[in-house]
Parts: C-alpha cells; structure tokens; sequence
C-alpha cells in the first residue's frame, strides 16, 4: 500500500475560470507543477478527483474532458509526473443532459472518486493527503478516511470556506508545510 496525494483540480492544480474544458484555457496555479514534483518526489500517488457538472449541464461532453485531461497528462510527463489517476464526476443531480442527471456516489462531497482510486491503486488512505479549495472536497476526504485534507483559499473561492479555516492559499505553500513539517 501507498499513500496518494488526491488533488482537486479547478482552483488547486489549474485556474478556475468556470467549467474549464479546453486545453487552450489551462492555466496552472503558480508553483502547482513544482508541488506535484515534490509530492511525488515524497513516494505519494498523484490522483486528480475533480467534479465535472459542466458534462451533466451540457456544456462539454466527456471526449472533450478526456481530450483535456489527454493533455494535461502529456504535458506533466514531459516534467518528468506521472498522474497516478484522473477521476471526474460528470453528474449533477438537476443537470439537463438525462443520463447524467442522478445523484451520484462520486460528486464531492461524495467519497466515491477517492474510493475507488484507492481501491484500482492500493492506496493507504491514512497515510494519504487531499488538497482542496472547497468544503465538499475536504468533506469527501473525511469521508473517505484519509489522513489530512487541506483547504486552500483561493481568490477565485474565497467563499468556499464556508466556515472553515483555510490553511494556505496555493497547493505550494501547501506542500512546502507539510513536506518539511
Ligand atoms: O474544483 P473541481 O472539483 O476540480 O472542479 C470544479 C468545476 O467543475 C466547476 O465546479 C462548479 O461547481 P458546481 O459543480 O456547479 O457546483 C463551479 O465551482 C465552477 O466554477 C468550477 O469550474
Ligand atoms: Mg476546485
Ligand atoms: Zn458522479
């Protein structure tokens, strides 16, 4: 068993402009790269769990996410990181596209996305971390058992704190505190 890094992606890996799906629109978080390398440096598995509600509203299809996530993929090796895994959630429970539009297991809060990583990886969810820049992804990873769940405060959520603490305000600042705690 191994520990993971799970890593929300809008606001924490990427810039969150709203229901990003083109590859020409990614802009990494300042510094996001490097704390992937480090992390992976560490001997943690990188797995992105993102929620992707823009598939079940009808703003992009699946093919377009995975054409974006194709990329992302491509362009982290060429830095020498490897994603241990991409999990999405296209569904939204009032979405407009039908077959997306259920109450699903994997739409954080929900833990589905981090279970099911960590059950295809062997993943050590206690010894793992969850990166987030909103309450329900900090939720997911409680209710998922993993060790520690940080929630960033990004300009883009502000909010999302939602009565809770924001510990830091990139995935850097993030990783530098923990890494050499
Ligand atoms: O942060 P992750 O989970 O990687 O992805 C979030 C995105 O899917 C979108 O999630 C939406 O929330 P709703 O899904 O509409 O509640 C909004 O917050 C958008 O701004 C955001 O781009
Ligand atoms: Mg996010
Ligand atoms: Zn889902």
């Amino acid at each position: 068993m191994r520990p993971a890094a799970f890593l929300d992606r809008d606001g924490v890996i990427n810039l969150d402009h709203g229901y990003l799906y083109r590859w020409e629109d990614f802009e990494f978080v300042p510094g996001s790269v490097d704390a992937l390398r480090r992390l992976q440096a560490a001997g943690y598995a990188l797995v992105i769990v993102t929620n992707q509600s823009g598939i079940a509203r009808g703003y992009y299809d699946e093919a377009a996410l995975q054409a974006l996530h194709d990329a992302l993929r491509h362009h982290l090796a060429s830095q020498g990181i490897t994603l241990a895994a991409i999990e999405y959630c296209p569904h939204l429970p009032d979405g407009t596209v039908a077959r997306y539009a259920i109450d699903c297991d994997c739409r954080k809060p929900a833990p589905g996305m981090i279970l099911r990583s960590a059950q295809a990886l062997g993943i050590d969810l206690a010894a793992s971390l969850m990166f987030g820049d909103k309450t329900s992804d900090i939720e997911a990873a409680e209710r998922a058992g993993v060790g520690r769940a940080v929630l960033l405060a990004t300009d883009a959520n502000p909010a999302a704190a939602k009565g809770r603490n924001p510990e830091f305000t990139s995935l850097a600042d993030a990783v530098d505190a923990l890494l050499h705690a």
